[in-house]
């Protein structure tokens, strides 16, 4: 069965201070994906992501979100930034940051947190596995603790898809694969889409996968291949994989099944 498109983009170029940064990009994310895009740094991620919310303005092509303009769906969209972004030596508490997460959604006058929002920010607590933490301040949380928090920041805004920048920086590798596994556990709420530089955090929990490097390379089936890796790094594989299969999916799936 076919599912409905959450992100569609087509024939999207952007340049940035005179350079094309994405060329001709065509891509569609589908409602319950968990859609990985890898590349190199500097391969125009970050602006992928930004296009998606509407943030960059276009020299051509066309995107849609949840079928509307991106700047009318912001709102259904929860963006989480890398980490490098975020300032933790500011004085709140997790709990504290993950409810301000709520901030968008607070009306009438004085903004007050109501009953609903400290309940979504309990559940984002929750799902992020950082309940336990909500009292401690932020900065003294390891990074992937914070890298959690940003996380669960997003989701107590309650978004129909999750868009992360690099998510896993600063996620040891032991607990790397706890990590996806916990966005894949989300899938059941939400689409997920995330932009990593590094193809090793790339599991068989990823529904599809497409490589960036100023255009994109894509696959029908969800799959890595050495050629849209080699497209898109300009490099053989085993020279970037860390010993991951250049297959990373372990059987081949029909499209419309997770
Ligand atoms: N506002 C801007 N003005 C000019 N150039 C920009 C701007 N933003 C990004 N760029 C350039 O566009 C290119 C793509 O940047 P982008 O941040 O999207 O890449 P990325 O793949 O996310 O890289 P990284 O992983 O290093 O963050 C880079 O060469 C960057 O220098």
């Amino acid at each position: 069965m076919k599912r409905a498109p959450v992100i569609e983009l087509s024939g999207v170029t952007v340049d940035l201070g005179g350079k094309r940064v994405l060329e001709d990009v065509s891509l569609t994310v589908e409602e319950g994906d968990f859609y990985a895009v890898i590349g190199p740094n500097g391969g125009g991620k970050s602006t992928l992501l930004k296009t998606v919310l509407g943030l960059v303005r276009l020299a051509a092509g066309d995107v849609k979100v949840l079928g509307g303009r991106p700047q009318e769906r912001r709102h259904l969209l929860g963006y989480v930034p890398q980490y490098r972004t975020f300032d933790f030596s500011y004085p709140v508490t997790v709990g504290e940051m993950v409810l301000s997460g709520r901030l968008g959604h607070l009306q009438g006058f004085p903004r007050r947190y109501g009953r609903k929002d400290h309940e979504m920010a309990d559940e984002a607590l929750e799902l992020m596995g950082i309940a336990d933490l909500a009292g401690r301040e932020i900065s003294r949380l390891s990074g992937g603790q914070q890298q959690r928090a940003i996380i669960a920041r997003a989701l107590a805004a309650g978004p129909r898809v999750l868009i992360l920048d690099e998510p896993t920086v600063y996620i040891d590798s032991p607990t790397e694969d706890h990590f996806m596994k916990t966005l894949d556990t989300l899938r059941e709420q939400m689409t997920i889409v995330f932009v990593t530089h590094d193809i090793g955090v790339l599991s068989s929990r990823v529904t599809k996968v497409a490589c960036l490097n100023r255009r994109l390379y894509t696959h029908e089936s969800p799959e890595l291949t050495s050629d849209m890796i080699e497209a898109a790094y300009g490099c053989p594989v085993d020279l970037i994989a860390h010993g991951v299969p250049h297959r990373v999916f372990p059987e081949h799936r029909q499209e419309g099944r997770r």
